[in-house]
């Protein structure tokens, strides 16, 4: 039996599944504190489920990852999927940025293998902590031979999330992560994993950015959110720095008179441009406005992934025609 048993990665780095507080009930303001063996202490029946390898990258919430973090992460999960005897890895990490490493790892880890996020939206010590059943749900699923070639999982309260749909819906709840108009791709209760979809756009061994995180540092892309009585001064602090720009656009992508004095500005700079929306689901599609300012459209990324694909992008071209085919591929 014993034999049979997967053998699973655990790659920690922190966030509020690694937190405690002083007070049961409270919910915020706790600190960072525990390591990869007590998440796993904590949750003895992970040790029916499957044999484990550690390896704690940092120890921090997610939005103090920076790009040296993120590479550090996506190499240690490319060298565990790269061993034979790994079946799967869960990273645990805060839900803060978690899209945004997940996404990042969809589009770079090559492999087939399953890499599972994982994270919790009340601290370790809190009255109904949520970790250690995400966590041994992450664990159920990395283990299960059904969760190959499926790309990078969320798993949160019960269900699995493709890394390319999901995004933070709530502030607070243990509901957090919401799939968008696209849906979760299965559940998972105890040990029981069932899928019902998969994404069909590439990903992992079929992405075109496999492995880029061992090719350097990625270019400087800014995310700037358009309103009403928007001003410029965004976009001018933005060029001379970013090599791209990704515009949290109103509704299907339309620009403020400034958005458009932004991107014309950027345009003449050389720096890229993508319509994204602030609307947390639907397509900003190519049109007219494309060829007008010379911006790329988003389509159904939103804009914390777009700007991962942007960087990703603008590593390898500044090509318009080809990041605007990326853009309708991913
Ligand atoms: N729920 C969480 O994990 C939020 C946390 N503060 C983070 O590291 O993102």
């Amino acid at each position: 039996m014993i034999d049979n048993k997967p053998r699973i990665a655990i790659v920690a780095t922190g966030g509020t599944i690694a937190s405690t507080a002083a007070d049961k009930t409270q919910l915020a303001d706790y600190k960072v504190s525990a390591g990869v063996s007590d998440l796993v202490a904590a949750v003895p029946a992970l040790e029916s489920l499957a044999d484990f390898e550690f390896e704690q990258i940092c120890n921090i919430e997610s939005h103090g990852i920076d790009d040296a973090v993120l590479m550090r992460i996506a190499q240690a999960v490319q060298r565990f999927c790269d061993r034979s005897d790994i079946d799967g890895v869960v990273i645990t990490h805060g839900t803060d940025t978690l899209e945004e490493t997940a996404f990042f790892l969809h589009l770079t880890v090559d492999t087939t293998k399953p890499i599972v996020l994982v994270g919790a939206m009340r601290p370790g010590s809190a009255v109904s902590a949520d970790g250690p059943l995400n966590l041994f749900h992450a664990v159920a699923v990395a283990g299960n031979p059904t969760s190959h070639g499926r790309g990078v999982l969320v798993v949160m309260n019960d269900r699995i999330a493709s890394a390319r749909h999901v995004t933070k819906g709530h502030a607070n709840g243990v509901d957090a992560f919401v799939p968008t108009e696209f849906g979760y791709l299965g559940l998972v209760f105890g040990r029981w994993v069932q899928y019902h979809s998969r994404v069909e756009l590439p990903h992992t061994a079929n992405s075109d950015f496999k492995r880029a995180f061992e090719q350097g540092n990625l270019p400087p892309v800014d995310v700037i959110y358009d309103h009403q009585g928007a001003d410029t001064h965004h976009y001018r602090a933005s060029i001379g720095c970013a090599k791209g720009i990704v515009l949290a656009a109103t509704g299907q992508g339309s620009l403020s008179p400034q958005a458009k004095q932004g991107a014309e500005m950027a345009r003449d700079a050389g720096v890229v441009i993508v319509r994204s929306t602030r609307v947390w689901q639907g397509v900003v599609r190519s049109s007219e406005k494309d060829d007008r300012f010379g911006t790329v459209a988003g389509y159904t990324l939103n804009p914390a992934k777009a700007r991962i694909l942007l960087r990703l992008a603008l590593r390898s071209t500044d090509d318009l025609s080809q990041i605007r085919a990326w853009f309708t591929r991913y």
